[in-house]
């Protein structure tokens, strides 16, 4: 999940930069479609004024390759324990329509929640919601992330981190400003304070190449080895507490404000958030888990 949301998230700013697309809440001030008496008057709110370019969305993106990767994985679980019979049969196909109906009505309020706020004309939240999906389908086809080495992560990232420094510098080559939309926010934003850092495209990508990062180095260790691929890992009562103590820890660490006075230093602390938020969950957490399980044991051992 975290690699496709990260790919995705990835593929949504080279989309973005080649696409270009306006935003509603600057292109109705700019548009020369009405007549000044008729210009439509769009309501901003503190969550409209993105600084990256509109299309295609990547609200509707991340939500629908990450649910996706949810309810795939979800329905593949179900059918390898679902086969036996005639009535389990049903109940899997029950639980198909479940899933995909829940799936459709979370993208759907996504999209009508991005179109509500004028960040997004129709058609962009409909390419991302397609996009995703077909970033999420072809991960169904690399399997081979499941077992990827920290060499593999680094790569990954310096693949990812090399291809978009290149492909801004050759758009600014080109005489094209790919942070061009940063301005227009900036022009036609309501209120200044609505304009967040952590959307442009440069934190976004910062953000990723931490998560992948963090993720890369937790699977790999050997902490991470010892408690979720250990006898532990298979427990309900680990994986229970393993997603009560995560949740806990990342409502914790979403209430740390980050320093936005200067970009450059923003971009390092969202890297480093990323990168400790993934191994803070992916490692360290289990491994506290588990050796407080183990602890539990020992004592009723005794
Ligand atoms: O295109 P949307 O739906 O407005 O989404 C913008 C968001 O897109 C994501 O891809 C970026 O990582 C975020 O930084 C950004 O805020």
């Amino acid at each position: 999940m975290i690699w496709v949301a990260v790919v995705g998230d990835w593929t949504n700013l080279i989309f973005k930069w080649i696409l270009s697309g306006q935003r509603p809440y600057w292109w109705v001030h700019e548009t020369h479609l009405f007549q000044n008496s008729s210009k439509p008057h769009l309501d901003q709110f503190h969550i409209t004024c993105e600084t990256g370019p509109g299309s295609p969305s990547g609200h509707a993106m991340g939500s629908s390759c990450v649910w996706y990767v949810i309810v795939t994985s979800a329905l593949n679980f179900a059918r390898s324990s679902c086969i036996s019979s005639v009535q389990s049969f049903q109940r899997f196909h029950l639980l198909r329509s479940i899933l995909w109906t829940a799936f459709w009505v979370i993208q759907i309020n996504v999209c009508i929640s991005r179109v509500f706020i004028a960040t997004h004309f129709p058609h962009q939240v409909l390419l991302g919601l397609v996009i995703g999906m077909l970033v999420a389908e072809a991960f169904d086809h690399i399997p081979c992330i499941y077992n990827a080495s920290l060499k593999l992560y680094l790569q990954v990232n310096v693949f990812l981190l090399s291809f978009a420094v290149c492909f801004y510098l050759l758009l600014k080559l080109l005489d094209f400003d790919p942070l061009w939309s940063v301005t227009k926010a900036k022009t036609w934003c309501a209120n200044p304070d609505w304009i967040h850092l952590d959307t442009t495209p440069f934190a976004g990508l910062w953000r990723n190449l931490g998560a992948l990062f963090g993720l890369g180095l937790a699977v790999n260790s050997e902490i991470f080895i010892q408690s979720c691929k250990g006898k532990n890992g298979c427990k309900t009562i680990f994986k229970l507490m393993c997603m009560t103590a995560n949740l806990t820890f990342l409502q914790l660490y979403d209430l740390i404000e980050m320093p936005n006075h200067s970009e450059a230093l923003f971009y390092i602390l969202s890297f480093c958030k990323s990168a400790s938020v993934l191994f803070g969950i992916v490692a360290v957490i289990p491994y506290c888990v588990h050796l407080l399980i183990r602890e539990d044991e020992r004592k009723l051992r005794l």
